[in-house]
Order: C-alpha cells, then structure tokens, then sequence
C-alpha cells in the first residue's frame, strides 16, 4: 500500500484476550494491518488462528483488550471505544459479508437491500432506489420482487452483497463468502467485490480458506496463533 495514502483501515498492536487466568486465550497477539481504500486483501489462516475474532473486533461486535484501530484516519480503539455509538458505527461505516446470505425470508429482495438505508434514515423511495441500483449493478434485478428462498445461492449471495453496500460503507469484512459456491460462481463473487471496492473506493477484507479464490488476491494476510503476516503477490 502507498505510504502516503490514509489507510482505510489500520490496525495497530491490536490484542484480544478471551477470558482471565489460567484459562485465558490469546486469540489476537498484536496484529498490525494497513489497507488503502479500493483495496481487496484475503485474510488466511488455520482453524483458531483468530481470523473471526480479528473481523469481529474490526466489526465491533466483540471489545479488543488492547491496541489501536483506525477507520479513514480515526482512531475508532485506543484501549477503549473512542466512538460512542458502535451500532451506528456498524450501520453506517462498515458492511458484513456472511458465509450464509442470513437475507430476511418475509421481505422481499429489495426490501432486504433497502432496509440498512431505511434505517439510516433515507425515504422508503430513496431506499428502494438504491436498492435496486445495487441489485441492477449485481445483475440480480430481475429477482427484485422475489421471495429470497426461491434464489439460487449465487443470487442469494449477491443480494447479501448488495446489502453490504447499500450505505456506501467503506469498508466491507467478507467472512467466507463463497464457501458455498462452485468455482465459477466464487470467482464471480470475488469479481464483483473487486469491481465495487475499484468503483467506490471501498477496503475488503475476505477471510477464506477457499483454494479457489486465494490465487486472486494481490495482498493477503496470513495469520497464525493471533499474529498477522504479509504477504505481497503482486499479481
Ligand atoms: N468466546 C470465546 N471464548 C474463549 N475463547 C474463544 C472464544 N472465541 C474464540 N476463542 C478462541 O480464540 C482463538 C481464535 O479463535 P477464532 O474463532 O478467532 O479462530 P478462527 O481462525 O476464526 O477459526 P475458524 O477458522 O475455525 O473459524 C481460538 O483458540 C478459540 O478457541
């Protein structure tokens, strides 16, 4: 990443300790990351390495114990919360990518994508509006008055993209998201988060252990034991 752009994302130090004592876990040892906007980097490691607990923490679902982060420059952890309204922070600044779509069955495809907006204020009309761009730009329109279950999984898949995206956050943290998708389909996704984070200057980190999509990187992180590594492609 160029030097002299504010990283998306930065991490600095950062430690997670679950529990206290003799049955304390060290999942995260002082991690250091730096992702530019626009940048896509995988995120690999063994089973326990702290990949859920790293997206987690950047997600702010869970407390790190110690370190920083930084979302566009800010510092949003110092040892403590520096932002006071984490659930807006996760609304607004940062989309999640399931390994499950997780889409809601009673509202239809739209509605799903729409409802973020919604919440963040936008008009009902607004909403649906960009919805519908996003789900166009996924080229999964056509199943915009669809019942989410009557979806194949790639569709599935691509509306939970869309969701991801409908507040324009800057950064989106994909957990395993083409775990259920055959070859084609997982490149395709993969595609597609790049073309959105090249388009919207979007920061993606997408932990995998998929064989398939891992060559496609330009920059992944390797973790092991709580502690991150670098590695450049350079594709
Ligand atoms: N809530 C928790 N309480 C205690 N220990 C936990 C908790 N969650 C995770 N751990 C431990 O922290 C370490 C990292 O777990 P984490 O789930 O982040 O790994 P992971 O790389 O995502 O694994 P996987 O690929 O299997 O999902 C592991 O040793 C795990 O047992």
């Amino acid at each position: 990443m160029a030097d002299n752009t504010t990283p998306a994302i930065e991490l600095r130090g950062l430690c997670k300790r679950y529990g206290s004592g003799d049955t304390a876990v060290d999942a995260l040892k002082g991690v250091d990351m730096r992702i530019a906007p626009g940048e896509v980097v995988g995120l690999v490691g063994p089973s326990g390495s702290g990949k859920s607990t790293l997206l987690k923490c950047l997600g702010a679902v869970i407390d790190p114990t110690a370190g920083q982060m930084f979302l566009g420059g800010e510092a949003i952890f110092d040892g403590v919360w520096k932002v006071k309204d984490l659930r807006t922070l996760r609304r607004d600044r940062i989309g999640f990518v399931f390994q499950a779509p997780y889409l809601i069955p009673f509202l239809d495809v739209t509605d799903n994508v729409a409802l973020l907006p919604m919440l963040a204020g936008k008009s009902n009309k607004e909403a649906r509006r960009r919805a519908l761009e996003l789900l166009e730009a996924l080229d999964v329109a056509h199943r915009a008055k669809s019942n989410p279950a009557l979806l194949s999984g790639g569709e599935q898949q691509r509306v939970s993209i869309a969701r991801a995206l409908a507040n324009n956050p800057p950064v989106i943290l994909a957990d395993e998201p083409t775990a259920p998708l055959d070859g084609e389909r997982a490149l395709a996704v993969v595609k597609i988060l790049n073309d959105m984070a090249q388009q919207h200057q979007t920061a993606i980190i997408v932990v995998t252990h998929d064989e398939k999509i891992i060559p496609t990187f330009k920059r992944l992180y390797h973790i092991r034991d709580g502690k991150t590594y670098e590695e450049s492609v350079g594709k």
